[in-house]
C-alpha cells in the first residue's frame, strides 16, 4: 500500500500580485513548488507525487521537478482547475490502485517540514481517516452578523466570541484514507455547496459528509504564503533553518 501526495500549485497568486504564478515565485533560490515537493519527499513517507499546475505550464513545472537531484520521487504534473477543489480533484484522478493514503498539500506552504508530513501520515495510518495539522488561535476571535445586501459598509455587529481554546488554525498537508477523500470529492462538494458550509479545504468536504476529522499539532513553518509580507517572513524562516 502506498501514499500519494497531491501538491496543489495551479493557483495564479492574485493576492501576491507577481507576473508569474505563485508556485513559481522564488524563495531563496528555488521556486515555492520545489521547496514544498522536496519537503514531502524528505519525509520518507510519500511514494508518489502529483503536482497540479496552471494551464499551459505543465512542461515548465515538470522540468523544475524532473531536474531536481533532491526530489527522487515518481512525479506527474497535471493541469489544475478553476478552483483549488477542482485542482485537487484533477490530481485525485491520477491516484493509482495501490494509493490507500492521500496527502493534499499546497505549494503555497513551501516550508511545511518533513516531521509535519510524517505526523499526518502516521495519524492516518494509525486509523484516523481524515487528519489536519492545526495550531492554537492566539488572537481573540469575533463572529459577526452577515451584512444586509443594502448595507453600505461601516461597523459590523458582533454575534459571539467563541472559546478560542477550542479553535485551531488549520494547515496542509492534510491526510486522508483514499476512499474517504474520493467520497468527499464525489459527494461532499455538492453537499457543502447545498448546505452553505465553508469547504475551503479538503477536510471541510469530509466534514460535509458527517465523517470525523482529527487535528494533529501543526508547525509555524507551514505558514501559507498569500502576500508579499508572507514571502518576506518565509525567507527569514528559510534562512534561519539553513
Ligand atoms: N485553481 C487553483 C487555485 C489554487 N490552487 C492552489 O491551492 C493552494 C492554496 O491557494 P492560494 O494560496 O489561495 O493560491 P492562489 O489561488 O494562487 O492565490 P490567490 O487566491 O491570491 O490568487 C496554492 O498552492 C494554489 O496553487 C490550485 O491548485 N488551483
Ligand atoms: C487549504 C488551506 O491551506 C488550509 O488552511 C486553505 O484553506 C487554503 O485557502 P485559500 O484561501 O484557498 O488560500
Amino acid at each position: 500500500m502506498t501514499t500519494l501526495a497531491i501538491l496543489t500549485a495551479a493557483g495564479s497568486g492574485t493576492r501576491l500580485g507577481r507576473d508569474v504564478p505563485k508556485a513559481l515565485v522564488d524563495l531563496g533560490g528555488f521556486p515555492l513548488v520545489l521547496h514544498a515537493a522536496r519537503r514531502l519527499a524528505a519525509s520518507g513517507m510519500v511514494d508518489r507525487l502529483v503536482v497540479t499546475c496552471p494551464a499551459g505550464l505543465a512542461d515548465v513545472v515538470g522540468e523544475i521537478l524532473a531536474g531536481d537531484p533532491e526530489l527522487g520521487l515518481p512525479t506527474r504534473v497535471v493541469e489544475g482547475g478553476a478552483t483549488r477543489q477542482a485542482s485537487v480533484a484533477a490530481g485525485l484522478r491520477l491516484a493509482g490502485p495501490d494509493d490507500d493514503v492521500v496527502l493534499v498539500h499546497d505549494a503555497a506552504r513551501p516550508l511545511a517540514p518533513p516531521e509535519l508530513v510524517r505526523r499526518v501520515v502516521t495519524a492516518v495510518r494509525a486509523g484516523h481517516a481524515a487528519v489536519v495539522p492545526g495550531l492554537p488561535v492566539v488572537d481573540t476571535v469575533k463572529r459577526v452578523a452577515p451584512r444586509a445586501p443594502d448595507d453600505a459598509g461601516g461597523a459590523e455587529k458582533v454575534v459571539e466570541t467563541p472559546d478560542r481554546s477550542l479553535l485551531r488554525v488549520v494547515q496542509t498537508p492534510q491526510g486522508f484514507e483514499r476512499a474517504v477523500l474520493d467520497r468527499a470529492h464525489a459527494e461532499g462538494r455538492a453537499r457543502a455547496a447545498a448546505e452553505h458550509l465553508a469547504a475551503t479545504d479538503d477536510a471541510g468536504l469530509v466534514e460535509a459528509l458527517g465523517l470525523p476529522v482529527h487535528v494533529v499539532p501543526g508547525a509555524d513553518a507551514a505558514m501559507k504564503i498569500t502576500t508579499e509580507r508572507d514571502l518576506l517572513v518565509a525567507g527569514l524562516l528559510a534562512e534561519e533553518a539553513s
